[in-house]
């Protein structure tokens, strides 16, 4: 099989190199888990599991030989990126942007000219956002989209700075906002998006205060922001310019955009704020507005489809696998001790389940996408008196939207519309303490909830770098003329995805898929049910 990649005006062919995993190939990277239990309806033929297309607008008829081709179609439609020429007819210009400063405009100083550098990338650049090509539908989480698991290729921009862009940087105003509950990493991305609209020659730059709400509330004024003013900023958690839930009123946020004059919005937020983004986005084109909104994916809780990771994600892991070990240390010291730890993730289990592997000192671990029960001969609590008698402690991990349908819920919603959860953690430690109580078997229960500590921190390394890159490319996108994108990472590469196709549904754990196969290997635990 060989594959056509456009690029640099000429086309390349590239075979795929295969590595050999048994009995998938996979080339390189690793696969994505956001696939979702469902049927092929058209075919009714088993599919134990087939990506669910978001948006596809094509029924998709697998007996017909060219489906395939139909398929791509669609989805080089689906993730065309929009961008600003859709409405309005602009020429381009050639960029400002370049890494070979200070030296003569005609070439750099081997003689080469600065159209022949391969800094840019070509806007016919794409990156491949899935790697595996499973042999069987059967294949452990096999993501498939027709009944055989044929191979699809399924393509997505690159992102970066290309040579020619859509805006004036001398008269661009561009403005950043930070939204939702608060990520490590908020401070790197606000500064890499200064220093590279300053790159670009970008001078009027403001921030937004407190989320979507800094744009109508009244008395919140936005804050001039420059590279001397941010430089620093990456050194502390939280957002320098604040954050906020609720209160999105697309109409009045154009309204503010378009009095402010604003030409580029950078908008740092989860699966609520790029809806809004999104819907920002939407009413800029219905006015006919020239302004490039371009988000850049924020959340702990890594629940936005289709990309590796959020930027927050990997140092909440980090924090949270503290209080895993703060926990073991509790339960291993103590006569029958339990160690049972909280950790947030509003719909999904990624952090509880990243944190059981990587504190590798988890006995169970509960996630909201595999269902659990407390009592019974195979419930939790069962396992545990197991795991006293066995072992003589253990460390129990629990996502704090797992078991949901265990509790009473009280229907409330937080300021953005977000389901509030009942507390699974405090309910656990109670009926772990009653159940021991009850058989007459002592047990000592230390309970640690960590909440906001594995958030309100600094980015780590590996969140830095990411966080530095989608600043950057977020900028880069903007000045290429496109809106309504988000700057990500898929399958290592960053590239854009088109807001609408993100947004869908919250990503979560795919319990087919083999990192949580790994994490169960890893815990032991059985099935509890
Ligand atoms: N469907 C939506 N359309 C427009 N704005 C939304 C939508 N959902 C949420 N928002 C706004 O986005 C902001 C952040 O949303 P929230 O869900 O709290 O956090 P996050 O973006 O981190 O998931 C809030 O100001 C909220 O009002
Ligand atoms: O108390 P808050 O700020 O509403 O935040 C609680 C929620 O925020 C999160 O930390 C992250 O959520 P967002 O990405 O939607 O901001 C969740 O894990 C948690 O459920
Ligand atoms: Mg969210």
């Amino acid at each position: 099989m060989a594959v056509s990649l456009k690029s640099s005006g000429s086309f390349c062919s590239t075979p795929p190199q295969w590595l050999h995993s048994t009995r998938d190939r996979i080339l390189y990277g690793y696969s994505h888990s956001n696939a979702k239990e469902c049927t092929c309806k058209k075919t009714k033929r088993p599919a134990p599991l087939c990506v669910k297309a978001t948006s596809t607008k094509v029924e998709l008829d697998f007996n017909d030989p060219s489906w395939k081709q139909k398929f791509q179609e669609d989805w080089d439609k689906r993730f065309n990126l929009p961008r600003i020429t859709d409405i309005y007819d602009l020429k381009p210009r050639p960029t400002t942007f370049s890494l070979k400063k200070n030296r003569s405009p005609a070439g750099d100083e081997n003689g080469t000219p600065m159209d022949k550098w391969n800094g840019y990338v070509n806007s016919d650049d794409r990156a491949l956002l899935k790697v595996i090509k499973y042999s069987s539908p059967n294949s452990a989480g096999a993501e498939c989209i027709d009944p055989d698991c044929s191979w699809v290729e399924q393509w997505v921009h690159r992102a970066g700075p290309r040579k020619e862009i859509y805006y004036e940087p001398e008269e661009v105003k561009a403005a950043i906002v930070t939204c939702g509950g608060l990520c490590p990493g908020l401070n790197d991305v606000i500064r890499q998006i200064v220093f590279t609209l300053e790159t670009y020659g970008v001078k009027n730059i403001v921030g937004i205060p407190f989320g979507y709400r800094g744009f109508f509330e009244k008395g919140l004024k936005e804050m001039p922001l420059s590279r001397h003013l941010v430089e620093n900023i990456n050194l502390a958690g939280g957002s320098f310019l604040g954050v906020s839930r609720g209160g999105a009123k697309t109409s009045e946020i154009v309204d503010s955009i378009q009095a402010r004059r604003i030409d580029m919005l950078f908008v740092l937020g989860g699966n609520g704020t790029h809806a809004g983004a999104n819907a920002i986005h939407e009413e800029c084109r219905k006015r006919k507005l020239k302004v490039s909104v371009v988000a850049v994916p924020k959340t702990i809780d890594n629940d936005i489809l289709l990309m590796d990771k959020t930027f927050g994600f990997d140092t909440a892991v980090e924090e949270a696998q503290r209080a895993i070990n703060s926990a073991y240390i509790e339960a291993r010291s103590a006569y029958h001790g339990i160690g049972l730890v909280k950790l947030m993730g509003r719909s999904s289990g990624f952090i509880a389940m990243h944190a059981s592997l990587s504190s590798g000192q988890v006995d169970v671990c509960l996630i909201p996408e595999v269902p659990f029960t407390l009592d019974g001969e195979y419930g939790v609590l069962r396992h545990l008196e197991h795991l006293l008698k066995t072992k003589g402690f253990c460390v129990v991990c629990v996502a704090e939207a797992a078991g949901q349908e265990l509790l009473q819920k009280s229907g409330a919603t937080d300021a953005s519309g977000n389901v509030i959860l009942s507390d699974i953690g405090v309910h656990m430690q109670q009926k772990i303490k009653m159940h021991f109580k009850d058989i007459g078997v002592p047990a000592d229960v230390k309970y640690i909830d960590p909440t906001y500590m594995v958030r309100a921190c600094r980015a780590n390394a590996s969140d830095a770098i990411l966080c530095t890159v989608l600043g950057q490319n977020a900028v880069h996108g903007a000045f290429a003329g496109f809106s309504g994108i988000t700057s990500c990472i898929c399958n290592t590469h960053y590239v854009y995805l088109p807001i609408t196709e993100v947004i869908t549904a919250p990503k979560r754990v795919n319990p087919n898929s083999r990192m949580w196969h790994r994490c169960l290997t890893s815990t032991g635990q059985p099935d509890f049910h």
